[in-house]
């Protein structure tokens, strides 16, 4: 057999219907549409190509973003795309760019913290990108410690302006995506100082650049921070520095839905929480939870098709070698991955539904649920941004020494996914907001205030602190109600446990930081608690299509029992099962493997990924890889020449001398 026939054949095998699998990870019948549509057109079109974009030097790469990002809102303009459609069509350009932050930070942040007022005057300019806009609030100095910024806002009142001032190297602004060389405004987070007050940080939307000419406005020094990590990857973006000396704006540009200043200077506060300042990360960290499983699927997708073509040893008379995705290790590095990027899916979907419901509850004047909006984008930005930048790692290994090729597509995926473990919030810093807000329900626990959502198990946390776990053959831990109690069991505990070692300190403030390491493995088993329930969840829809809820069934099984698996010293020391039980969990996660060993390509093929979006030779559809990876070597500009350039400066001298020397 060809090398170009082993994906048809693994087709073949599949035992579920994989055009309905396609609707179930779109989200939707409609979204499958969008998707499917607009991920062909941007394939065809030969301005969004991007095979030799890691070749590019940094220059040529950003003018290549800045004409893509061009051409992409032209498509969006001409075709008349919904919103989205038109994101969706970004999605598929699949590079990082300055509409990545006009669009998903500063329109958001606008929309969050500005008045009606605000909102009317800003967003249309914005929406018709008349005017581009950043985020600017990491500084030199803090990133996350927001409430340690130093930028400053000195309301003036003779002339009705903030005078926006970097008072220090470190107080200059870093990162902000977009700043470095294209946006035209930002919505800058200062400190708000009226009459010698500081009432800590609010934003602000600042004009950078002039709509005539680019340049930059008075008092204003801006420039790109320079290279990131990776070739290509995420330096198409332009990560920018930014200075202000005394620049003045006019009152009415401080974003001002959460508090307000008045003509005469006086600074009040409306009744939404001051909290509401950092909205848009919130938002943008639920957005982040479905891109992991987008970067996730990808590199599974890669991986498991290549390891579906690649064979080592086990020839038998002369037959084929083994498919390496046979070898059972390959499975338990690559299964739990699929399942995964499934799991990660459906956590992203109830968290949109999450943050939609937030949402529309504050408009409603009820901040009841903001806590956990919060607790929950922070810690499952957490985990999954985590697990990803891990997960692609693995899947490069998993595809032996061709993963290590940039036309593997996975080193380029690597380096742009890993910031994602930082930005956006550092992945520790945000467990620890998680670990906070877990620790206040428990010490509210018994005082009349059930907890809610996601924490609802806590309620029942004497039965969670005592219960035994019920299994005692392999099979029993296929039972859904088995899973989730042996995850409420050892999440409950280990936030119990914290809780009391925490109670022994006389300052919680230094018991917190004393018992921080404990604090984030708390906060992990309760966001993949979280992952686990919510995938339970979705099985328990109606979800059409022949096998198509068994394959679910199945990836339920592997994700959770994997998990636990991983955790076994968790699951055991909190007593929340017995090393018997973590053994026979390991016994039922080898029987799923052998189980969704059949339809795993179909199950890579039901993410409907092009080949132009997936960007690798590995992983594409038709899996004639060695033909395609020959080809492309001899594309690489080395290859240009027989003889390399500097031959006879540098390589001519040494071999001669290496003859001399023979020769004395
Ligand atoms: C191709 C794409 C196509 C289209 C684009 C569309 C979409 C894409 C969208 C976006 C693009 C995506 C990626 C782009 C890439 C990169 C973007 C990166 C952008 C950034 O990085 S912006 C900078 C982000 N910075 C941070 O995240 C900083 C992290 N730090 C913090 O958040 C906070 O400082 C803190 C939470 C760590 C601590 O804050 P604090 O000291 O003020 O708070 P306390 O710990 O004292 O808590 C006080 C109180 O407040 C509660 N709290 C804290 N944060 C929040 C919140 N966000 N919401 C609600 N409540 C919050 C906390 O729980 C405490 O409550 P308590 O009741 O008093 O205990
Ligand atoms: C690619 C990229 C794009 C970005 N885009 C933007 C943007 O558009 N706009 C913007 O404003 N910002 C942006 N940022 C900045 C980003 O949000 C910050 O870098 C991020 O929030 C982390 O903050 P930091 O850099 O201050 O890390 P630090 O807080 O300095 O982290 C350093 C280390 O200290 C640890 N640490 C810090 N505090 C604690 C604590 N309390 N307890 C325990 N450990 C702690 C962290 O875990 C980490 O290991 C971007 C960053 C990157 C890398």
């Amino acid at each position: 057999m060809e090398a170009v026939d082993y994906l048809a054949e693994e087709r073949r095998k599949a035992e579920f219907d994989v055009e309905e699998m396609k609707i179930v990870w779109a989200g939707s019948r409609h979204a499958y549409e969008i998707s499917d549509r607009v991920s062909r057109l941007v394939a065809s079109d030969p301005v969004f190509r991007k095979d030799n974009r890691t070749m590019l030097s940094r220059k040529d790469l950003f003018k290549d973003t800045l004409r893509k990002a061009a051409h992409a809102w032209k498509r969006i303009i001409e075709l008349r795309l919904s919103e989205e459609e038109a994101k969706t069509l970004r999605f598929y350009v699949d590079q990082p760019a300055y509409t990545d932050l006009h669009w998903g930070m500063f329109i958001p942040a606008i929309k969050g913290q500005g008045t009606e007022e605000q909102q009317q005057k800003w967003l249309p300019m914005a929406y018709k990108m008349q005017i581009i806009g950043c985020y600017a609030q990491t500084e030199l100095g803090h990133g996350s410690n927001v409430q340690g910024l130093e930028t400053t806002a000195k309301f003036d009142p003779q002339t009705d302006e903030f005078v926006i001032h970097s008072p220090t190297l470190t107080s200059s602004k870093w990162w902000p995506g977009g700043l470095g060389k294209v946006s035209t405004h930002a919505v800058v987070y200062a400190r708000l100082i009226i009459d010698g007050q500081d009432h800590g940080v609010h934003g602000f939307i600042v004009q950078l650049r002039s709509l005539d000419d680019h340049s930059p406005l008075p008092g204003i020094t801006v420039g790109d921070v320079g290279m990131k990590f990776g070739s290509g990857a995420y330096n198409s973006m332009d990560n920018g520095v930014l200075r202000f000396d005394h620049v003045r704006i006019p009152r009415n540009q401080m974003l001002m839905r959460v508090s307000q200043v008045t003509r005469e200077g006086k600074y009040m506060q409306s009744d939404v929480p001051r909290q509401l300042v950092y909205g848009t990360m919130v938002y943008v960290r639920q957005t982040i939870v479905s891109d992991a499983s987008r970067a996730l699927s990808r590199a599974v997708c890669i991986a498991t098709r290549y390891s579906a073509v690649r064979r080592q040893f086990g020839s038998q008379n002369g037959g084929p070698e083994t498919q390496v995705i046979n070898y059972k290790t390959q499975q338990s590095r690559l299964f739990p991955l699929l399942a995964s990027a499934y799991a990660f899916k459906f956590v992203g979907e109830w968290l949109k539904w999450l943050y939609a419901d937030v949402t529309q509850r504050l408009e409603a004047n009820d901040f009841s649920t903001l806590p956990e909006a919060h607790a929950c984008t922070a810690g499952l930005k957490s985990v999954t941004t985590s697990a990803t930048a891990d997960a692609i790692e693995e899947c490069r290994k998993l595809c032996g020494g061709h993963g290590y090729l940039s036309s593997s597509g996975l080193p380029e995926l690597f380096a742009v996914y890993i910031p994602a473990c930082t930005y956006e919030g550092d992945n520790i810093v945000l467990l620890l907001q998680v670990a906070r807000f877990l620790m206040k329900t428990v010490s509210q626990l018994g005082s009349g205030k059930n907890p809610v959502g996601t924490t609802a198990y806590m309620g029942r946390v004497e039965h969670l602190t005592q219960c035994n776990c019920e299994v005692q053959r392999a099979e029993d831990w296929l039972k859904p109600s088995v899973i989730l109690e042996a995850f409420e069991a050892r999440a409950a505990r280990m936030s119990v446990a914290c809780a009391k070692s925490l109670s022994k300190f006389s300052n919680p403030e230094e018991g917190f930081a004393e018992l921080s390491a404990d604090l984030v493995e708390a906060a992990v088993a309760h966001c993949q608690l979280i992952i686990v329930s919510k995938f339970i969840e979705k099985l328990q829809q109606d979800i059409p299509g022949k096998g198509v809820k068994r394959q679910l069934e199945t990836l339920c099984n592997i994700y959770a029992l994997y998990l636990l698996h991983k955790h076994l010293g968790d699951f055991i020391s909190t007593g929340s099962i017995s090393p018997k039980q973590g053994a026979l969990a390991n016994e039922q996660l080898r029987l799923l493997y052998s189980q969704v060993r059949p339809s795993v390509i179909a199950l890579v093929d039901a993410f409907n990924y092009t080949d132009h979006y997936l960007g690798s030779i590995l992983g594409c559809y038709d899996g004639n890889v060695y033909q395609k990876l020959y080809d492309e070597a001899w594309k690489d500009p080395l290859n240009e020449t027989v003889v390399p350039d500097g031959y006879h400066e540098y390589i001519r001298p040494i071999l001669k001398q290496h003859i001399r020397n023979a020769r004395l």
